[in-house]
């Protein structure tokens, strides 16, 4: 069952295009991550699915609805963000009113978790630290056991030790309850291990989308003599090319190799390694205006 369509959706803020035409479906019970540079329109998207923004034009559905004011949708999910509104209650009390919210909500987990991160009853959700704010957030969002989960940025603030316990939480739940879960981070690298797609926004457009086990094998990297290198990826598409000294060249074009022709590069004598799907996204998310180190020559 497809939970979110959505098809040519944009998105304008006065002047500012934060989606332009995106289309795309997400598939019931899987782990997406929305990935995409600074202001690319993941939060847009996802306050879009989530109903509390509308589209400028659109086709959105959630669970087959118009998602804005929808009622089903509102029951059916939760969005997770640093801007989540709590109820003026300690920490204990916003358990127990998110207890009577959702329908799914697991108390014994969500107790479980809050001792676990060694959280204080009597604290108010507004003194925590930034970490401690998006742990209790993610408390409530793995709690509540929704049928449409979304994460926006989940991780920020928290340390590594955190972030790992995080998706190893969020996958051994996801497991024993599976549901609809898009995450939206900068981390591709830390979540390779959780997602089955990926959902890749540039400019406010799907620039792609999908399986994490295909982005896998999405590019290639060639490093050798220069002359062999281009040789080797004239007429590929190139993600990414970098000089090294004077005769050397390294290369990530697309995959489209067979393993022969890939043996048969080897012996001419160039190293050839894997492009993690992180790195994927980089170079194909890369700006047009250079690298940083432009800026200071
Ligand atoms: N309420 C708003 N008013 C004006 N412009 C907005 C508003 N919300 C978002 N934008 C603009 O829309 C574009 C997309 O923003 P969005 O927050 O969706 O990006 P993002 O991919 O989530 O970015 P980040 O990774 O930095 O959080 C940006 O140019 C942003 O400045």
């Amino acid at each position: 069952m497809t939970v979110v369509h959505f098809q040519d959706v944009s998105k304008k803020f006065g002047r500012t295009k934060a989606l332009n035409n995106a289309t795309f479906s997400i598939e019931e019970n899987k782990i997406t991550g929305l990935i995409g540079r600074n202001g690319a329109g993941k939060t847009t998207i996802l306050n879009i699915i989530s109903g509390f923004i509308q589209a400028t034009s659109e086709e959105v559905k959630v669970f087959s609805e118009k998602p804005f004011n929808s009622l089903l949708v509102s029951a059916n999910s939760i969005l997770v963000d640093d801007k989540m509104s709590m109820p003026s209650l300690n920490l204990k009390g916003i358990l127990i009113e998110a207890g009577r919210f959702y329908e799914k909500w697991d108390a014994s987990l969500a107790q479980r978790l809050f001792e676990y991160f060694s959280f204080d009853e009597n604290q108010s959700h507004d003194t925590l630290s930034k970490g401690k704010k998006s742990t209790f957030n993610m408390i409530i969002g793995l709690a509540s056991r929704c049928p449409l989960t979304v994460f926006d940025e989940p991780t920020t603030g928290m340390d590594e030790a955190v972030r790992n316990d995080f998706y190893r939480a969020l996958l051994k739940d996801y497991l024993a309850h599976p549901r609809t879960i898009l995450l939206s981070s900068h981390h591709l690298n830390e979540m390779e291990d959780l997602l089955e797609e990926v959902l890749l926004i540039k400019d406010g457009e799907t620039h792609l989308h999908m399986p994490i086990e295909d982005l896998k094998n999405y590019a290639i990297a060639f490093k050798g003599k220069a002359e062999l290198v281009k040789e080797s990826t004239k007429d590929q598409s190139i993600l990414y090319q970098k000089t090294h000294g004077p005769d050397q060249m390294y290369i990530v074009s697309k995959n489209t190799y067979s393993e022969e022709t890939l043996q048969r590069i080897k012996r001419s004598g160039m190293e050839i390694s894997n492009v993690t799907p992180s790195e994927v996204c980089v170079y194909l998310t890369s700006s047009s205006k250079g690298g940083i180190d432009d800026v200071f020559s």
